[in-house]
């Protein structure tokens, strides 16, 4: 079945105080239902509706799914306070997924962008979970959030990445029985291949580009070589899920709160090759290693309870870790949006080109970070590597260089040849 979504591309851009045309839905589906906005002051807001779950012609184009809406409302301080900024685009893949499910409504809340910036999410699901999408885009609605101004839904990359400021890319294939990772490489890089393409094509080319479905980062790797149009810095895996649960650990061996816990990296791939980094790590503003003075738990214990975490919750809850999984992923946005503090970092793998550390160029490989909080960052030049570090940077590289090997064919470069033997996937991961 053909989906598409509508285009509303001026609704999103508006300026604060300007009135929004509303689309004109054409078919005899379309129902139009009125109702007052959770913080309108009672003014009432005209939701576009598609009752039947079919498809619904509008004047631009065709609309698929449960509803695609605007909001169609005079603007006024109450609607659309003087102080919010201009609405940003949002594409979120695998929307109706644990993860999506989680980190959806801390988007439309405010949490994640901040509570002055609305948002138009666009949610792009797989043909197998397209009615979960509208399923989860009905939540959306009933949660009445004043910051969510539109919500499109589709399975085509090329429609859900139209015109947009940021892209989360989460949706991936699970490792099915007996599946190598060399396998999972090439079938989920195919996704972000064609992802890639798609934002190059449709994407507003200043878009940030944030890379969750494994293996995050050959995949961010895979969708950045694909995108030519876009910048190379802007593509991001996300390993923040790993340097919250670094500094949590490091937090909970010291008896201090986390606030106090800073400067933690976590180096390289987010697999078991990763290296989080306890050596440039400060507590109370002591180095880490003073403060726990237990080397024999930092070197030998502190990097595979951080690795078996994911695990670790699965065994005790029965899921997977999607709601502190959608939590990092705010947080990696958020640290691109508010400066970094003096003495602390942030972390995320970006492209390696020019980076400090002699970490061979081309790569997507995670490094400490600081912004200056405009969307943009810098890599820390001043992170001490000791031979420990030393040591397993290059393995993590290493890694990495073999991962792009196996994807030559996905990023238009010829003679790859894929040799990964070891399973390095993180458990709790599929
Ligand atoms: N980088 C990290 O720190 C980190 C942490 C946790 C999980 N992950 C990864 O995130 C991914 C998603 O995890 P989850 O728990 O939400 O999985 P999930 O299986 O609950 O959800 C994935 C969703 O993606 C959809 N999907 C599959 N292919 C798609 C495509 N081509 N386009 C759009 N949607 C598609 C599926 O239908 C499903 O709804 C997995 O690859 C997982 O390994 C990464």
């Amino acid at each position: 079945m053909k989906t598409t979504m509508t285009s509303a591309r001026a609704a999103g851009k508006a300026a604060a105080t300007s009135a929004r045309k509303v689309q004109v839905l054409r078919t005899a589906t379309t129902m139009s239902a009125r109702r007052v906005g959770p913080s309108t002051g009672g003014r009432a807001k005209t939701l576009k509706h598609n009752a039947g779950v079919t498809e619904m012609e509008t004047d631009n184009g065709t609309c698929y799914g449960s509803f695609c809406y605007n909001f169609e409302f005079e603007n006024t301080e109450a609607t659309t306070p003087a102080h919010w900024k201009p609405a940003i685009r949002v594409a979120v893949s695998g929307a109706a997924g644990q993860i999506s499910n989680h980190l959806l409504f801390q988007i439309a809340s405010g949490l994640t962008f901040g509570d002055d910036q609305p948002v138009a999410l666009h949610l792009l699901g797989s043909d197998r979970s397209k009615d979960a999408v509208q399923g989860v885009a009905m939540e959306l609605e009933d949660s009445c959030y004043p910051l969510l101004r539109e919500v499109w839904i589709s399975i085509e990359a090329d429609q859900a990445f139209r015109d947009v400021d940021w892209a989360i890319l989460i949706g991936a294939k699970p490792r099915g029985p007996g599946m190598e990772r060399s396998d999972l490489l090439d079938l989920n890089g195919q996704i972000f291949q064609m992802q890639g393409q798609a934002l190059n094509k449709v994407a507003n080319p200043d878009c940030k580009v944030v890379v969750v479905g494994n293996p995050c980062n050959t995949n961010a790797l895979i969708a950045m070589q694909n995108a030519p149009n876009l910048k190379r810095k802007n593509f991001h895996a996300l390993t923040r899920l790993d340097q919250n649960r670094a500094r949590s650990q490091l937090a909970v061996k010291s008896n201090c709160h986390y606030g106090s816990v800073k400067n933690v990296a976590i180096w390289g791939n987010h697999s078991t090759t990763q290296v989080p980094d306890f050596v440039n790590a400060t507590i109370l503003g002591e180095p880490a290693e003073k403060v726990i003075d237990d080397q024999d738990w930092l070197e030998e214990e502190f990097t595979p309870v951080v690795q078996t975490r994911g695990a670790a919750v699965i065994k005790k809850w029965g899921r997977s870790s999607g709601a502190s999984t959608a939590v990092s992923i705010s947080d990696h946005i958020r640290s691109l949006l508010v400066p970094t503090e003096e003495g602390d970092c942030f972390c995320m793998a970006v492209c390696t080109d020019g980076n400090p550390y002699g970490i061979e160029e081309g790569l997507i490989y995670s490094m400490p970070l600081k912004s200056t909080g405009d969307g943009s960052y810098e890599i820390c030049d001043d992170f001490e590597v000791n031979d420990y570090l030393r040591e397993k940077i290059v393995k993590s590289q290493e890694e990495l260089m073999n991962e792009k090997n196996c994807v030559k064919h996905l990023i238009g470069e010829s003679g790859g040849a894929c040799a990964i033997t070891e399973d390095t996937m993180l458990p709790g991961e599929n």
